[in-house]
Parts: C-alpha cells; sequence; structure tokens
C-alpha cells in the first residue's frame, strides 16, 4: 500500500515535472519559431505560392486552414497575405468570391501569434464591416481558421445586447464589428480601450468610407492609435486620396490581382438583362420563380417595402417554393434567421434589399435577379456577385430593366462587365394579376402594404443620383399601382409637393424677369434684353435658389412609409434634384447682439421700475395695491436714499421688516375670511331651520298641520296594538322606541295640538256620542242583534 503510495507520489511528481518542462520548452519553441517566420517575410514571391505551406505561417493557421479544406491560396490571398506579413498598408482589390476574406484574417492571425498577444494586452486588431450579416460572417471564418490560436475574438454588432458586449470589452484581443456598435462602445464604454491597436481592417472599405457611414467613420478613426497597419479591401476598391487620407495610410501597396483581367466579375458568372414596362415586372418575377422551383434565387429589390410587399404576396400566392425574405427594418435575431436558413437551403428564393449585396457568401445560389436597376455599376458588380463565388462557383444573372434605364447597359459594358440582352418567352409567362387584385380586395393589411411598396419604389428612383437613367416623372405611375394591385393608386404626395415647389419656381422666376426688364428699361431708357447672369439681379427681389438643401422641404420622415434602410438613407443625402424656388429674404443688417447688461442699462437710465404691476379696473383708472407699498421706516429710508447699485446687506434687513409687515397683512386676512366663512354659515344655518319648520315662523310656534288628514280617522286600531305588542315586547327599549317613533312618526293630530298648548276633549265621549247616535237610529231587533254581537266578539 506504502509502496503505491510512494510509486504513486513519484508518478504524480514526475507529471507535475513533465507538465512543466514542455511548456518552457515550447515557449522557447515559439520564439525561435516567430524568429524563423518573421526572417521569411521578406522572401515571399508571391507567384511561387501554390498552397498555403509555402508561405511563412505559424503552425496553428495552417492547421487551422487546413482543418477547413483551404490549401491553395487564391490570387488576393498570394499576393496580399505576403504584403500584409510584411507590415505594410494595403488597398486590396479583387473580383466577387475571390478570398477576400482570409487575405486580411491570416495576417491578424500571424501578427498577433508573432506578437504573442494575450487576453491582457486588448484589443489587437478591428474589422469594420459595413453590416451586421457580413461582420458576423468575417467572425464565423476567424473563429474557423482561428482555432488553434489562444486569441479571443468578439462579434460587436447593433442589436445585440449592449450590456453583455460592455462586460467583455476589456477582454477582446479581435474586434469584428459595424462603423455604428464601434461608436457606441468607444463613447460609452469605459472599459473598452483600443491604445494598443497593432491593425485595422476596413472589409467592403469604398462602402465603409461613402457617406452614410462617414460621420462614425471619421469619429472611429480619430480615436484609433494613428501608428497601426491598415488593410482596406473591396471588389470595388476606393482609390479616392481624399479617402485615403483619412485613414492616414502610409504609402499603402496597391493589390488588385485581377486589374488586367478581361471582366470585373466572376468568369464563371453568365449575366443577361431583360428591358420590360413597369406594369411588367412582378409577372416576369413570378414567372421566372415558377419556372425555377428547383433553383436557389436571390431577387434583390430598392426598399424594405417593396421586399416585404412581394414577400407577403407571393406566399399567399403560393409559388411551391420556399420563399424568405431580408431587409434592415427586421428584428436582428429575425435576420439572422433568415440569413442561416438562406444559407442551409438549396430551393429556395430570397427577396432581400442592398442589405443583403456586398460580402455575403451564400453558399450555391444559382441566379441573381436585380428586380430594380443597381443605383451604379458598383451596386451592379456587388449584387451580382453574390453567386459564382470562391473557386469552383457557377451562377447566372439576371437584370431587369425598364426601357429608359437601358443605358445603364453602356456603363456596365465599359466597367468591363459583359451582358447580353435576353428576351422573355411569352409561352412561359403566367400573369397572377387577377389573382392579385382579389387578394388585396380582401386584405386591408396586405393592400396598405402594396401601397407603402408603391410609394417608396417611386421614392427611391427619386432619390437615385443618375437622372439619365432614374426619372420618376417617365415612370408610369398608374400602370405600376395597377400591376401591384391597387386599383386605384395611391396618392404621390412628394410628388405632388415637387411639382407646386416647381410652379411656384416658375411664377418666381417670370417676375423676377420682368422686374429685372422694367428695371434695365428706367436705367437705359432702351429696351435692350437683360442679361441672365445673376450676380446683376437686385437682391431685394424672389431669388431662386438650386441646391441640394432643399431636399429637406419635402417630409420624407414625416410620412408614414419612410422606413427606409440605410442603404437608401445614404442616397438620400447625395441627390441632385432640379431647382427649388425659395423666395430669399432680403439679409437683413447683421444687428448687434443684446446683452442682458445692456438691456438693464438702458431701463436704469430710463428710470423705469422693473417688476411693477399696476391694475386698472373697468373705467380705466389705476388701482392703489397696498402691497407695493412699503411700510417700515427702514424701507421708507432705503427706498429715498439715491445711491447707484444694490446694497445687498441693505437690501435684506430691508425685505426682512418688510416681511413682518407681509406677515401681520397675512394674518388680518386670514382672521377676515374665518369672520366670513362663520358669517355665511350662521345664516345658511338660519335658512336650514326655516325650511325644517315647514314655512312657520319662529320655532316655538310648531308647524301648521291643518292641511294634513285625521291621522285617527287614516291609522286603524290595529297599528295601536302592533306599537304597544313592540314596546311591551323591548321594554328597556321603550324610551328609546318612543322617541324613535317621534323621529320617524309623523306626530298625531292630536300631539301636535297639545304640544301647540290647545286642550283636546278625549276620545271615549266622541266614541259613546257615536254610539249613542247608533243606537238612537236602530229598531229594538235590530239593537238587540248588535248587542248579541258585540258580546260573542268580546268572548
Ligand atoms: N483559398 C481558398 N480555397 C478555397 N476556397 C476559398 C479560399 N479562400 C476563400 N475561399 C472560399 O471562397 C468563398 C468566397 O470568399 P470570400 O467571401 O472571402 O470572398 P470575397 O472576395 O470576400 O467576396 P466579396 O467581394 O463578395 O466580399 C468563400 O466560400 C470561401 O470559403
Amino acid at each position: 500500500m506504502t509502496n503505491e503510495n510512494n510509486s504513486e507520489k513519484r508518478n504524480s511528481k514526475k507529471t507535475k515535472h513533465k507538465l512543466f518542462k514542455p511548456r518552457k520548452k515550447k515557449g522557447v519553441e515559439e520564439d525561435s519559431a516567430i524568429q524563423y517566420l518573421q526572417s521569411q517575410y521578406d522572401k515571399i514571391i508571391p507567384e511561387d505560392i501554390k498552397s498555403f505551406k509555402d508561405l511563412p505561417l505559424s503552425q496553428k493557421t495552417l492547421r487551422g486552414l487546413k482543418d477547413n479544406n483551404y490549401i491553395a491560396p487564391t490570387d488576393i490571398q498570394r499576393q496580399a497575405i505576403g504584403y500584409a506579413l510584411q507590415g505594410k498598408d494595403i488597398l486590396g482589390a479583387a473580383k466577387t468570391g475571390s478570398g477576400k476574406t482570409l487575405a486580411f484574417l491570416i495576417p491578424i492571425l500571424e501578427l498577433l501569434f508573432c506578437k504573442k498577444w494575450t487576453r491582457l494586452d486588448g484589443v489587437g486588431a478591428i474589422v469594420i464591416s459595413p453590416t451586421r450579416e457580413l461582420a458576423y460572417q468575417i467572425y464565423e471564418t476567424l473563429r474557423k481558421i482561428g482555432h488553434f490560436h489562444d486569441f479571443s475574438a468578439g462579434l460587436i454588432i447593433g442589436g445585440q445586447n449592449l450590456k453583455f458586449e460592455k462586460k467583455r470589452m476589456d477582454q477582446i484581443n479581435i474586434l469584428i464589428c459595424s462603423p455604428g456598435r464601434l461608436l457606441q462602445h468607444m463613447d460609452e464604454n469605459p472599459l473598452f480601450d483600443c491604445s494598443n491597436l497593432q491593425m485595422l481592417v476596413l472589409d467592403e472599405a469604398d462602402r465603409c468610407l461613402d457617406m452614410g457611414f462617414e460621420t462614425a467613420m471619421n469619429a472611429i478613426i480619430e480615436n484609433l492609435p494613428p501608428k497601426r497597419q491598415t488593410l482596406l479591401f473591396s471588389a470595388t476598391q476606393t482609390k479616392s486620396v481624399k479617402d485615403l487620407a483619412r485613414l492616414s495610410l502610409s504609402f499603402p501597396t496597391y493589390v488588385a490581382p485581377h486589374e488586367q483581367a478581361d471582366t470585373v466579375t466572376p468568369e464563371s458568372l453568365q449575366q443577361s438583362f431583360i428591358v420590360c414596362e413597369i406594369d411588367e415586372k412582378l409577372g416576369i418575377l413570378w414567372s421566372f420563380i415558377k419556372n425555377h422551383l428547383k433553383q436557389k434565387v436571390l431577387v434583390f429589390m430598392a426598399t424594405c417595402k417593396q421586399v416585404k410587399y412581394t414577400y407577403e404576396l407571393f406566399c399567399k400566392l403560393r409559388p411551391g417554393v420556399s420563399l424568405l425574405a431580408l431587409y434592415g427594418t427586421l428584428h436582428q435575431e429575425k435576420r439572422e434567421r433568415i440569413y442561416q436558413e438562406f444559407c442551409r437551403k438549396s430551393n429556395v428564393v430570397l427577396f432581400a434589399t442592398d442589405l443583403a449585396s456586398r460580402g455575403l457568401d451564400f453558399p450555391r445560389v444559382n441566379w441573381v435577379i436585380q428586380y430594380d436597376c443597381p443605383e451604379n455599376v458598383e451596386t451592379y458588380i456587388h449584387r451580382a456577385g453574390r453567386t459564382a463565388r470562391g473557386v469552383f462557383g457557377k451562377g447566372e444573372g439576371l437584370l431587369m430593366l425598364l426601357p429608359t434605364e437601358e443605358r445603364i447597359v453602356e456603363d456596365l459594358n465599359n466597367s468591363k462587365i459583359p451582358i447580353n440582352k435576353i428576351s422573355v418567352d411569352p409561352s412561359k409567362l403566367m400573369s397572377p394579376q387577377r389573382k392579385i387584385e382579389a387578394l388585396l380586395s380582401d386584405n386591408t393589411d396586405l393592400k396598405q402594404t402594396a401601397q407603402r411598396a408603391f410609394v417608396s419604389y417611386l421614392k427611391s428612383v427619386f432619390l437615385m443620383k443618375n437622372k439619365d437613367i432614374f426619372n420618376v416623372h417617365c415612370l408610369d405611375t398608374d400602370a405600376y399601382a395597377k400591376s401591384l394591385g391597387l386599383i386605384i393608386p395611391p396618392r404621390i404626395r412628394f410628388l405632388q409637393n415637387i411639382q407646386k415647389n416647381k410652379a411656384l419656381h416658375d411664377n418666381l422666376k417670370q417676375t423676377e424677369n420682368a422686374f429685372m426688364i422694367e428695371k434695365l428699361k428706367t436705367k437705359t431708357g432702351n429696351d435692350t434684353p437683360a442679361s441672365d447672369t445673376e450676380d446683376k439681379i437686385d437682391l431685394g427681389k424672389p431669388k431662386v435658389v438650386s441646391n441640394k438643401k432643399e431636399v429637406h422641404t419635402f417630409s420624407f420622415y414625416n410620412e408614414a412609409d419612410s422606413d427606409e434602410d440605410d442603404f437608401l438613407y445614404v442616397k438620400k443625402k447625395d441627390v441632385d434634384i432640379e431647382p427649388v424656388s425659395i423666395v430669399d429674404v432680403k439679409p437683413s443688417k447683421k444687428k448687434k447682439p443684446i446683452t442682458k447688461a445692456a438691456v438693464a442699462k438702458k431701463i436704469l437710465k430710463k428710470k423705469i421700475k422693473v417688476n411693477t404691476t399696476i391694475k386698472f379696473t373697468d373705467d380705466g383708472e389705476a388701482i392703489d395695491d397696498e402691497k407695493k407699498d412699503v411700510k417700515s421706516e427702514l424701507a421708507k429710508q432705503f427706498e429715498n436714499e439715491d445711491v447707484g447699485g444694490i446694497d445687498i446687506e441693505k437690501a435684506k434687513e430691508v425685505l426682512q421688516e418688510e416681511d413682518k409687515f407681509d406677515k401681520m397683512r397675512f394674518r388680518e386676512k386670514v382672521k377676515a375670511k374665518h369672520k366670513e366663512q362663520k358669517r355665511k354659515l350662521k345664516s345658511k344655518k338660519k335658512e336650514d331651520g326655516e325650511k325644517d319648520d315647514f314655512g312657520s315662523e319662529t320655532d316655538s310656534d310648531g308647524p301648521d298641520l291643518s292641511w294634513l288628514p285625521d291621522p285617527d280617522k287614516v291609522y286603524e286600531p290595529k297599528h295601536d296594538s302592533d306599537s304597544k305588542i313592540l314596546s311591551s315586547q323591548s321594554e328597556d327599549d321603550s324610551l328609546s322606541s318612543a322617541s324613535e317613533d317621534e323621529k320617524y312618526h309623523r306626530p298625531t293630530k292630536r300631539k301636535l295640538m297639545e304640544n301647540k298648548g290647545i286642550v283636546q276633549e278625549s276620545v271615549i265621549p266622541r266614541k259613546l256620542r257615536k254610539l249613542e247616535d247608533i243606537s238612537a237610529s236602530l229598531s229594538v231587533s235590530e239593537a238587540e242583534l248588535l248587542a248579541m254581537q258585540l258580546l260573542k266578539a268580546k268572548k
């Protein structure tokens, strides 16, 4: 036993020893591995790299990559990773689905590994993504490939539990976030510290740096340490010097492996477009879905409300395939669920806004339909790039254009996007028009959604920057409304407002021209037409202002249907609309600001008594307010002393003295009030008393009840006997009951008369007299009969 114990002890010691020793060894090994890796960074030749193993990467990263079947790096990875490891700032541009995510995640892991980053070191790298879904996707990829490293990673996006995030912020090494939420933590969370930051990555950099995120990004950048490595990635990379200056990049390396390629979109992506009328669009989409039931389809629409309506409508029409909808106004949890469902399923249609257009790596998407024309070429590239992704990905893209929008094809071709025109096979068209109308007539909610979709689409067209392609006035709105199932087209208030403003503008311009001609006539004395240069116009006249600010004159946000997502919001900021007139009020001379001191001085000069109110009678005579008159000697003295300014101490004393008089006045007032109340009460009592006596003059007089019927006649003798029984039953209560009687029963006439002091005759003689009268009127036999009956009754 003891031997066993001894050997156990020895073993445990051995084990401890073993545990300790390799750690030390490991640490040393790690140091030397890091040194070796770092020494290889400058020797990287991108063209020679066939697999990830050829790159000087840590074993942990290589294992993570291998476990996820990432063996050979893609072009962008091959070229960008080397420069990133060398510590250079990078501008990475590569086609959609070409693996840009790993091109920045691998350098992050390697940098922190080489710096032996621990949890205690705080935030070492930040990746900013424009959408929550993309941030989530990056985070998931990081978790997969960074599995063998010891770093902590955090996903910081809106719609999540802020409190939960706040507590853990100090322990996160790699932060994947959306700009808004990051800024919120920077502003509100004392635990958030990024002073140690080594690397900043902007995925979809051009989007992060555009106007929608301008303020947030500027604030974020200001809060970051300037000494850091910065990597920017996008399929449509920004080359704007202004953007780069904002990020203070130091001689960034531009990595664009596909710059010389024939196309900017993936080669395995087949792209086509159709041209149709606005009222045909919904029918074509329905027919497309019905003809591609075994495919994974992603449909892009311009606004959230369109997505919502199309989704709800098609769900009701039951096409025979799963339908999903993803847009910004959905709750975050729902967004996540839909995103994952679309990733998982293979026969499914997802209706989405541009929220899903960038970076999202939905697997095996067969078709991308651009139901509404994209805002620009960049948006087209990102939307189309949701299919044909990765090394072996294939897919097709269909762009639906209105005749006025066909001009965008020229832009696409000029940007190296191969796209062919196709036409719809009429035999395959199915029109759900009748069904839609029937559905809407039954369902008011759906009808309202349709109305909102209608207005929101028109707004989105109106807000587009490129007026050559997007012209809301060219749209057949009635036909469009009808195609949505709306027999009566909804009112388009914002367009009506614009038209009103335009009319006003035209009127003003006419007036202005007339005025100018008139002026020139009087000046020169001849009829030469005036030059139309604006600076010669007298500013005293209404002026036409043409600028972007006027967009605010239309109340987009006040209307019920203004819940466009982030993207649409951004577009609004950049709108160049037709000039809208505004009456320019003649600029008044800049007034000197009036200070309080100046006002006080003026008042003192004029000897105006401040804070005085004078009351007047109806006849306009001033009423003296005795409250305003000072009473104390000290106050009178103080008033007479005409010294400049105010002696605070003296004023205090005066006020105390005056306070005594005020209190006296108050007491007198209270006394008077009480007196008045008493008087009123007395007179009221008097009135009440009179009423109780039924109108008699005095209390002692008693009521005049002569008008009452004779109680002896009204009350039968039975009542008397009843009352007697009652009194005999409760003798103790006899007194009280008698008084109760007095209280509740009307006194007999007799009693009342007695009360009045009038002596009343006894009832018995009256009864006897009555009997005598009766017996006198009877015959002898009748009298005998009556006597017998009375005797019987007595027995
Ligand atoms: N080296 C690789 N080997 C195999 N597959 C890869 C490799 N790198 C990335 N992929 C796969 O390619 C797909 C697209 O990658 P990723 O999402 O990083 O593309 P992207 O360039 O960021 O696209 P986008 O421009 O749309 O954001 C992903 O499914 C990813 O797993």
